[in-house]
């Protein structure tokens, strides 16, 4: 397909270092260049550099005037990135912002998705000239398994330079490039689910709010950073009463609705930086206060016991009111290293106890000590 004849110019090209070399050394270079990219593609961590370092590669050590990877959108529509190496002096991208794959040699490499052998530019109609020396293009699509990625494009400023050898070297060059780009994606992609289920784990599935796992890391380092800073750190430990009657009466659904509704309720009274609300467990939930003194903690408990009054949630079986009440125990401590937080767990849970024994639906507060 190479067309010869009409390349009368070539006397006008730079000695490029594939002039003079026989075939067995024109394979030799091939070979090592393949060997190269390969390590490159099996072992090096950035993607970005990958690509980048296999397209100077081509121009390094070929006559290659061009060489870039062209990666396509989700929807293989358009052309949306593009990483590249030589001498480019008209950027197809640059010419019309965006680059759908109806337009250039790239586009109709990805449609067909076949490789294309262009033995002469000057006659291929979809050709875009990017640089004055070439004369000749090769495009091989980029895919893994059935996902098409993109296209290798090579431009040479021979005529002769894409023989079958060369032709199966880029081949096995776009397959590494694919294979990079698969396992990049796969470990982007694992990383998300990482990152999602590391959030999952940390949400109580019935509310929606922290659970207790999420709960004992911020009491860590709630209680770190206010010990750094010498501020006192607040605890709320919300039960809602007799909830077992709550259940017995009009079921265990009932009852998972008006433990969300409480969650909801205690969320609003989180407000500041670091203050956390979370179910500590059953039928309990909590507030972590960082910065606030046990008579501030003690104003939010009495405000929230109020917003739970008025919410009014029928309670049929309640000793304490015709509707859902709560009982709030309030800790407040002024953490100190190598003092445990759990103390002030503790001293919240005997406050809730007390404010159950006084008869429910109220708030008492106790300052922890060491
Ligand atoms: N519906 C529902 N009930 C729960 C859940 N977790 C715990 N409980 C129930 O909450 C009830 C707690 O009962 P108790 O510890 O006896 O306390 P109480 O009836 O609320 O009485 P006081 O706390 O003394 O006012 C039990 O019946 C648990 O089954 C839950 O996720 N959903």
């Amino acid at each position: 397909m190479a067309n010869d004849a009409a390349d009368n110019s070539t006397a006008e090209l730079p000695a490029a270092p594939w002039d003079g070399r026989d075939a067995p050394a024109r394979n030799a270079t091939l070979t090592r260049i393949l060997v190269r990219i390969a390590r490159e593609a099996l072992q090096g961590a950035d993607l970005e550099a990958m690509m980048q370092g296999t397209c100077a590669c081509l121009v390094a050590e070929l006559p290659v005037a061009i060489a870039s990877v062209i990666l396509l959108d989700e929807a293989h529509a358009y052309f949306v990135h593009e990483v590249w190496a030589g001498e480019w002096t008209l950027s197809p991208l640059e010419a019309t912002g965006d680059w759908p794959v109806s337009r250039g040699c790239a586009g109709r490499c990805a449609r067909l998705g076949t490789p294309q052998l262009i033995a002469d530019v000057r006659v291929d109609p979809d050709y875009v000239a990017g640089n004055d020396l070439v004369r000749s293009e090769y495009l091989v699509p980029i895919r893994h398994r059935q996902r098409m990625h993109g296209v290798l494009n090579i431009e040479s400023t021979r005529t002769d330079f894409f023989d079958a050898e060369a032709c199966a070297v880029f081949d096995a060059v776009a397959d590494l490039v694919a294979g990079a780009i698969h396992f990049a994606r796969m470990a982007n992609e694992l990383q998300q689910v990482n990152h999602r289920l590391e959030q999952l784990s940390m949400i109580d599935g019935l509310t929606g709010i922290a659970n207790r796992r999420c709960f004992d890391r911020e009491l860590d380092m709630g209680w770190r950073r206010m010990a750094a800073e010498g501020r006192p750190l607040s605890l709320l430990m919300v039960d809602a009463d007799a909830f077992k009657p709550l259940n017995d009466a009009c079921g265990h659904l009932h009852g998972d609705e008006c433990l969300r509704e409480l969650a909801r309720i205690c969320g609003e009274f989180v407000q500041g930086e670091g203050d956390l609300v979370a179910r500590f467990g059953g039928e309990e939930l909590v507030l972590l206060l960082p910065g606030r003194d046990l008579a501030a903690a003690t104003a939010i408990a009495e405000a929230l016991r109020v917003a739970v009054e008025t919410k009014a949630m029928p309670h049929p079986a309640s000793p304490v009111a015709a509707h859902v009440t709560v009982s709030v125990g309030v800790a407040t401590a002024l953490p100190a290293v190598p003092w445990p937080p759990e103390r002030l767990i503790a001293t919240a849970d005997r406050a809730m106890y007390a404010a159950k024994r006084r008869g429910r639906n109220r708030v008492c507060a106790e300052l922890a000590n060491p």
